[in-house]
């Protein structure tokens, strides 16, 4: 845990925002044990947020509703650490500065719950840290950065609505989606995202249908209904509270539900912001101890 802290004034600051996979198909297996996918994904504006300041010495300091579960790890082993490492590791080869910086994580998110929280952060100090240290780096070496930090790190760099495939790296960007409203819930059960590729009974399942031409709530909703989450029934047989979760926000008023990434964090998309709102109360009254956020998509 870090020894200096610099004052809000003192910090400039970034999103990180949640990462959700509206749909995920689990599509092959490359030799290295790593699935191929593909995944409609988009950002939600509720999420995590790094802050940094000028330092003598190295630091991070994690805190908000989330820290504690990373508080007892090694912080060396952060994804903001690592991020930051591996940029000045490549500044520093190209003989460029990189001085030390104190480091602020608002952890909101929850921990290893399929909405990428790690992923966005390390993606949001990336973007920081670049702007802060002032520092030229192609989108080519982003990209590489990014993807050897994690398979959801270069698509948490865009932060808009995209299609991946490959590992996670292969980005296309969907243009005209509506911002969705929509309600994020986790039971509060961590999953690890190995465990659940593990679990999968097949890796070559068929794509995901076309995206429509018309990408309004409710269009977005109709074709949620086609698609799917590979990674669904392998986190069910691991964690049943999921199905707990997803009951819970079918009878909360949405239109469309489903688990986001490896789980266990599930989602609802409503017709309007005020649907939303009312569904996270009424799912935060029934589950008081569960993460209910209502959120709207970037
Ligand atoms: C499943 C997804 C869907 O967006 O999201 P999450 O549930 O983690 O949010 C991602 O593919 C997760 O990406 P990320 O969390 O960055 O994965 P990594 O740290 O690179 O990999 C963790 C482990 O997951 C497995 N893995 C990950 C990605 C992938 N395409 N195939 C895999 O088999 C591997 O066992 C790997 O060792
Ligand atoms: N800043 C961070 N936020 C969340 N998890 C982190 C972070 N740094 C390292 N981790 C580790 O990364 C793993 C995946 O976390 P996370 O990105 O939250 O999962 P998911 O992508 O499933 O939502 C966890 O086991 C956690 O210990």
């Amino acid at each position: 845990m870090a020894e200096t802290e610099a004052s809000p004034a003192e910090m400039t600051g970034e999103a990180a925002p949640a990462k959700i996979n509206l749909a995920l198909a689990v599509t092959g297996k490359r030799a290295d044990g790593y699935h191929l996918l593909e995944t409609l994904v988009v950002f939600a504006r509720h999420g995590d947020r790094i802050e940094v300041a000028e330092s003598s010495e190295d630091s991070l300091v994690i805190d908000g509703p989330h820290a504690d579960a990373l508080k007892d790890g090694d912080l060396s082993d952060n994804l903001v650490t690592r991020a930051r490492d591996r940029l000045r590791s490549h500044l520093r080869q190209s003989g460029k500065s990189a001085p030390p910086v104190a480091l602020r994580l608002e952890k909101n998110l929850p921990v290893a719950s399929g909405i990428g929280g790690g992923s966005a952060d390390a993606a949001a100090t990336l973007r920081l840290l670049i702007r802060f240290w002032n520092a030229a780096v192609s989108e080519q070496d982003l990209r590489v950065l990014a993807l050897s930090l994690g398979a959801d790190v270069p698509m948490c760099l865009e932060s808009a609505p995209l299609m991946a495939r490959g590992i996670g790296e292969d980005i296309e960007p969907v243009e005209d989606m509506a911002c969705l409203p929509m309600v994020l819930a986790n039971p509060g059960v961590a999953v690890s995202t190995p465990s659940v590729f593990k679990a999968l009974v097949s890796p070559d399942n068929p794509p995901l249908p076309p995206l429509p031409a018309t990408r309004g709530i409710a269009g977005m909703a109709g074709w949620m209904k086609t698609a799917r989450n590979d990674l669904a029934e392998p986190a069910l047989s691991l964690s049943p509270q999921i199905g707990t979760c997803l009951a819970a926000i079918r009878s909360s008023g949405a239109l469309v539900h489903a688990m986001s990434g490896s789980g266990a964090t599930c989602f609802g998309i409503y017709e309007s912001m005020e649907t939303a709102r009312q569904a996270a109360r009424q799912i935060g009254r029934e589950w008081p101890r569960w993460f209910v956020a209502a959120t709207e998509t970037r």
